[in-house]
């Protein structure tokens, strides 16, 4: 799979640093979770700052937007240098446009959908995604526990994917660790999203590479 370590765990005061040892680990992507207190009941961080982090970083910026008005996002952190956005399937009303925007954005959508939200709303958007996130907890919070019931949505994900031939990347996020990543690979996820397990142990370098190592990368 590939690993995409979330910052929201990482050391806010190096964050630099902490993003250069993910790096040099071999994680392929950088998964910013931009939360606004509305649509979940947390503050993260915004466009400001995911500027600042682009020019010292070649890792795949991945942009998870936990927000209420997800359009007002979308060209600020495309020009911020985001490479995917993605829209929460609930967040919106709109959601294929939201999809449209991305790319006129120039960059590769991504639709999230929450752990209550079935497969079944994204039957028309899957032949125009880049991926899907499907949340394995519930969003707004690091730490928290692996929801089991959500490995069947994943299988769900992948047979469509199969079926219709498509290409889309499945991405998990919420609890991953050396375990769970495992357990969602066998079900057809293509990308980990970690947070508290690579930033909150004692070194992130070697949790990277642990989850490169389990699934098979
Ligand atoms: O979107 C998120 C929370 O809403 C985070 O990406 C996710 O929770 C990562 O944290 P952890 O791996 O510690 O569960
Ligand atoms: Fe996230």
């Amino acid at each position: 799979m590939k690993i995409a370590p979330s910052i929201l765990s990482a050391d806010f005061a190096n964050l630099q640093r902490d993003i250069k040892i993910v790096e040099d680990a071999g994680a392929e992507y950088l998964h910013l979770d931009v939360m606004d207190g509305h649509f979940v009941p947390n503050l993260s961080f915004g466009v400001p700052l995911i500027k600042a982090l682009r020019p010292n970083s070649s890792l795949i910026f991945d942009c998870h937007l936990m927000v209420s008005r997800p359009e007002d996002y979308i060209s600020p952190l495309a020009e911020a240098g985001v490479q995917i956005i993605g829209v929460h399937y609930e967040a919106t009303p709109h959601i294929y446009r939201m999809v449209q925007l991305i790319h006129q954005a120039g960059c590769k959508a991504e639709v999230v959908l929450n752990p209550g939200t079935p497969i079944s709303v994204l039957q028309e958007l899957l032949p125009v995604v880049d991926a899907v996130l499907i949340m394995t907890v519930n969003p707004g919070f690091g730490g928290q526990k692996f929801i089991p019931e959500t490995l069947d949505k994943i299988a769900q994900l992948a047979t469509l994917k199969k079926a219709q031939g498509l290409t889309f990347e499945i991405e998990v996020d919420g609890g991953i660790d050396e375990k769970t990543s495992v357990l969602c690979q066998a079900r057809g996820a293509t990308v980990a999203v970690a947070g508290s397990f690579v930033f909150e142990s004692q070194s992130p370098a070697a949790q990277v590479k642990l989850l490169h190592k389990v699934t098979g990368e």
